[in-house]
């Protein structure tokens, strides 16, 4: 039967190093008339390179079996099974990573209306209103033709602004009030205003929820909310039937950054900017823990690197004489780049490492590395084997005893 939908092929098919995703069959089944019978993916193939996004072929099949797979089959059906489509998924992971790009581009790969795109603090500075958000959805026709209108995707950028863990901000609040007694009432006027703030916030984001558990008869509502902070976020957010699919966008792999270092020297290699001596799979290789951000980032770096050396070769006043077919991108520039940018997750680590969280400091190197760990284990191992052969040893010497 998942045959006839051309999924089980999109699962086969899908393997981190193609830049691409196949639905066989995307045509959505219909039991009756062909009337009802819509496309949900606009083409066969969606090559995910040629639209910016590099290795991120697993999480996209993952999104579209969670999310999608399910409303390729006939409404009357899913009805009779009482089963309640995907309304929300939440993709999560370090920053620079692509969950925004990615959640953008999901409108080019359905066939459908284009997604509406908004940032959590849009909600919160009142230039939008969670009824905006649903506005276009609960319009007519869409809200009479129930599952057959077509879906629409909310995304909701940065979505922990709306949703950190409660106690957090009003426990942050409550400690500057006690702490010092001078200017005390300012304090406490910067501090009141900082539990509206928080008030405001709740209220919005229970509008929010209460609206995603409102549409649950229209059905034509999927929300994609982005996040660097899941940690932080309210459980209440994650209950089933909220965001209750989730998907990781993680650091890239070294094949995966290739594809994203190749989408971003594309204009470079096409008009012929790229020097000859840069290999892309060694600049992959070079890039472990750079997010996609950053590897964008080493990219505009040495080109600047590259338009640097050209203008202190001429005259500063000089640079119309400058000739494009000298500008020359090349291994060092990149080098260079790479050098300059550290990426932020290593950045993080270097930054524990004075406070000893990492290394901890010179007097408790030393046991933490050589003496500490290993032997404690080796001690513990020799003990346990100690105990095992006694007991061996006494339960033969009882079993002797007894056979005697
Ligand atoms: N997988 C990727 N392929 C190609 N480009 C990428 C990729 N990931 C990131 N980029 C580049 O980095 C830019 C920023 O990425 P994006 O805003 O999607 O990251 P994010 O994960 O949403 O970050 P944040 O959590 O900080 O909002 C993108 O516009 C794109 O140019």
């Amino acid at each position: 039967m998942a045959c006839r939908f051309g999924f089980s092929s999109l699962f086969h098919q899908v393997k981190r190093n193609r830049p691409f995703l196949a639905f066989d069959r995307i045509k959505r089944w219909s039991s009756s008339s062909s009337s009802s019978s819509s496309t949900v993916f606009r083409q066969r193939i969606f090559d995910l390179e040629k639209h910016g996004i590099g290795g991120l072929s697993v999480e996209f099949a993952d999104l579209f079996r969670s999310a999608f797979a399910t409303r390729l089959f006939p409404p009357d059906m899913t009805d009779k099974l009482g089963f309640k489509h995907v309304k929300g998924v939440l993709l999560h992971g370090p920053p620079g990573t692509g969950k925004t790009l990615m959640a953008s581009q999901v409108g080019k790969i359905l066939d459908g209306i284009e997604p509406k795109f908004f940032n959590a603090y849009d909600l919160l500075e009142e230039s939008v209103t969670v009824i905006d958000l649903f506005k276009d959805a609960e319009l007519k026709p869409w809200s009479s033709k129930k599952d057959d209108s077509q879906l629409h995707v909310i995304i909701l950028d940065e979505i922990d602004a709306l949703y950190k863990q409660r106690g957090l901000t009003e426990q942050i609040a409550s400690r500057i009030k006690q702490s010092g007694d001078d200017d005390s009432k300012f304090r406490e006027q910067i501090c009141d205003g900082h539990v509206l703030c928080v008030r405001f916030k709740r209220t919005v984001s229970r509008q929010l929820l209460e609206k995603m558990d409102a549409v649950k008869p229209l059905n034509n509502i999927l929300i994609i909310g982005t996040t660097n902070r899941k940690d932080l976020i309210d459980l209440e957010l994650l209950r089933p039937g909220r965001f209750d699919v989730q998907i990781e966008i993680s650091l890239p792999d070294e094949n995966s950054r290739l594809q994203i270092l190749r989408i971003h020297t594309k204009n470079l290699k096409r008009n012929s900017f790229l020097g000859r001596d840069v290999s892309l799979s060694e600049l992959a290789a070079r890039t472990q823990n750079y997010s996609g951000a950053e590897l964008e980032a080493v990219v505009n770096s040495a080109v600047s690197c590259a338009l640097n050396k050209l203008i202190s070769l001429h005259d500063v006043e000089d640079t119309e004489r400058l000739q494009e077919n000298s500008v020359k991108v090349t291994r060092n520039d990149f080098l260079n780049a790479i050098r300059k940018i550290v990426p932020a997750s290593v950045d993080v680590v270097e930054s524990l490492r004075p406070n000893g969280m990492v290394q901890g400091s010179d007097q408790y190197q030393e046991p933490l590395h050589a003496e500490a760990i290993y032997p404690r284990k080796k001690k513990k191992n020799f003990t346990r084997s100690w105990i095992f052969l006694l007991r061996f040893v006494s339960e033969k010497v009882v079993i002797e005893v007894l056979q005697l």
